[in-house]
């Protein structure tokens, strides 16, 4: 498969407003895609789709050569924004819970990223730091054998060594031969180094969608130039 993903005049609105406007792109299958754009810029929104966590408005989209359904999500890992960890459990429980419900999940991994990250296993999830929870949910995600990850936002409103772990965890886990990572990020600069593909949103529309390799050699820009360029 070149493409896990296509988006064909995709639109989505809720209510009146225009989320998404006439979409078409692809976004080639292994390694790590970064969705870049302002916010409201349509980012949440697509990945929602992509998810099959929303319905479009109207047009195609299939993923790992499917149309979207909400069975999609035996094929998605999804780390939302707002997480939905229950917080009576401890970390061990919380991974041992995740085993028990996704048949795809790999629980030696999951405890593995969580004690190179040193995070307490025996603590209630309720009890941890911010950044603590945000190693836990990144553990878990990492953690889904599935063909596409997809993380929302995971670096926002974190420090700077949490911002950095998650980073370490991405390059190290993520299993670039099979697995496609989408994700959403304003913290270009340090994502940056990391990126296969980048997708910059603005207004609903897709604005560039390009290798990060291609990006430098025929125009001699790195992501961050881009989108300096074209989310003005
Ligand atoms: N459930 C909803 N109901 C109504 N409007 C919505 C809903 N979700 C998103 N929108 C609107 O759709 C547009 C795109 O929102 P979306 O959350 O996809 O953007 P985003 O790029 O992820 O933003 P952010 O970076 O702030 O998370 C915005 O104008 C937003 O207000």
């Amino acid at each position: 498969m070149d493409n896990i993903i296509t988006f064909q005049n995709v639109s989505k609105r809720y209510g009146l407003s225009k989320a998404l406007n006439d979409v078409s792109f692809q976004i080639p299958a292994g390694g790590i895609i970064g969705l870049v754009g302002h916010n409201g810029s349509g980012k949440s929104t697509l990945l929602k789709l992509i998810a099959g966590l929303v319905k479009k408005t109207s047009g195609e989209l299939t993923v790992c050569g499917e149309s979207v359904t909400r069975l999609i999500g035996r094929n998605v890992a999804f780390l939302a924004e707002v997480d939905s960890l229950y917080d009576f459990y401890t970390v061990k429980e919380t991974i041992e819970f995740c085993n028990d419900v996704f048949p795809d999940f790999n629980e030696q991994k999951a405890f593995e990223i969580v004690a190179t990250l040193k995070v307490d296993q025996t603590k209630k999830v309720g009890t941890l730091s911010k950044g603590n929870r945000a190693r836990v949910k990144i553990a878990i995600n990492l953690s889904r054998n599935v063909p596409l990850l997809i993380m929302d936002e995971p670096l926002s409103g974190l420090d700077p060594l949490v911002r950095e772990d998650i980073i370490k965890m991405i390059a190290k886990y993520v299993e670039m031969e099979e697995q496609t990572l989408i994700i959403s990020t304003h913290e270009v600069t340090e994502i940056e180094p990391l990126l296969d593909h980048v997708i910059l949103v603005r207004d609903g529309e897709i604005v560039l969608s390009q290798r990060v390799e291609e990006l430098r050699e025929t125009k001699g820009q790195s992501v961050l130039d881009a989108m300096k360029e074209l989310l003005k």
